[in-house]
């Protein structure tokens, strides 16, 4: 078997935990733990709530992989004044001592803010064209995620967030978040029935869902998992986009329901609950121990381009 061959089928960073001897904590139990919500799917993935996982185990699980996890941001017109908080919070609470790449996409990269990183952390900015439609510029991310991991991530890095800039982080998000393909539950949905979901309901879009189809609605502000995993993500969903708008259709919440399309037909292997992307004007429900990643109170009028 050549070397090749052994990477390319069978090393992969989301198998083979190894843990490290002597590690101790506590005794984990298969009859007592959160009775309040519910952490797997019907397809057996799990969904990540505080409570349900050990990070210390979970961090030095992770540590000997040496694994890196890479971020995409955008950050187009006054959205750059959501930088800022984004990158110092991310420094305080996002995968801290490993090694993560932030990539922002902007039309201002002179106003790109320094944030001082820990050791093995960088940013990178790339310039992007500004757009007079605000759903344009949410919507062609996928675009954008899907040609920075062909021409520049390849064998560089392993993992891949995308996430909203409008937003800061407050609580860990860490190795517990680590999966093939991640989605994270939206926290304006999921007491709710399916058939009240905010997904595309038209059938000539090809991110329609029927009424009685959909497990979550999942966010289009926070998603990520292994390269391969996003890059056909991030590929299906904008050829459905753009082909959507040959004929002519945007669907009802551009990417996010075009992503919620392709999570319904392509399971997510691990699910993050809404600790991973609260809204800061939405006030904490009991189920909520912790809020990791929340997005900031704004005025759409004042920032968007129309
Ligand atoms: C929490 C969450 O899941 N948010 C989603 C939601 O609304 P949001 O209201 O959170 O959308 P938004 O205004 O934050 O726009 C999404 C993102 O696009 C970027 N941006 C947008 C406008 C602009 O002028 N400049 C700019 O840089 C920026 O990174 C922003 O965070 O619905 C959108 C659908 O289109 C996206 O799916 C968002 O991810
Ligand atoms: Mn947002």
């Amino acid at each position: 078997m050549t070397e090749r061959f052994v990477s390319e089928h069978f090393k992969s960073p989301d198998s083979h935990l190894v843990a490290t001897d002597g590690l101790q904590y506590q005794q984990p139990s298969i009859t007592h733990g959160r009775t309040d919500i519910v952490s797997l799917t019907p397809w057996l993935a799990p969904i990540v709530w505080e409570g349900t996982f050990n990070p210390v185990l979970l961090d030095s699980v992770y540590q000997k992989k040496n694994i890196s996890i890479a971020v995409t941001v955008f950050a187009v017109g006054k959205y750059i004044m959501f930088m800022k908080d984004f990158l110092e919070t991310a420094e305080q609470h996002f995968f801290v001592g490993f090694r993560v790449h932030v990539h922002v996409f902007t039309d201002r990269p002179n106003e790109v803010p320094k944030v001082k990183m820990a050791d093995g952390r960088k940013l990178s900015v790339h310039s992007v064209p500004n757009s007079k439609r605000w759903q344009e510029i949410s919507a062609r991310r996928m675009e954008m995620i899907q040609k920075l991991i062909e021409e520049k991530l390849k064998g560089d890095m392993d993992y891949i967030f995308c996430l909203d800039v409008d937003s800061k982080f407050h609580g860990r998000w860490g190795t517990e978040s680590l999966g093939e393909l991640v989605a994270v539950i939206h926290p304006g949905y999921y007491r709710d029935h399916r058939s009240r979901f905010p997904y595309e309901r038209r059938s000539a879009s090809r991110a329609y869902m029927a009424p009685d189809e959909g497990d979550f609605y999942y966010c289009g502000g926070a998603f990520g998992g292994l390269l391969k995993e996003v890059h056909q993500l991030a590929q299906t969903c904008r050829k459905n986009f753009e082909d959507d708008a040959k004929e002519g259709i945007e669907a009802a919440w551009q990417e996010e329901s075009h992503l919620n399309r392709y999570m319904w037909i392509n399971k997510p292997s691990k699910v993050l609950s809404p600790e991973y992307l609260w809204q800061d004007f939405k006030p904490r429900n009991p189920e909520i121990l912790i809020i990791r990643f929340s997005g900031v109170v704004k005025n759409y009028n004042d920032i968007r381009p129309n």
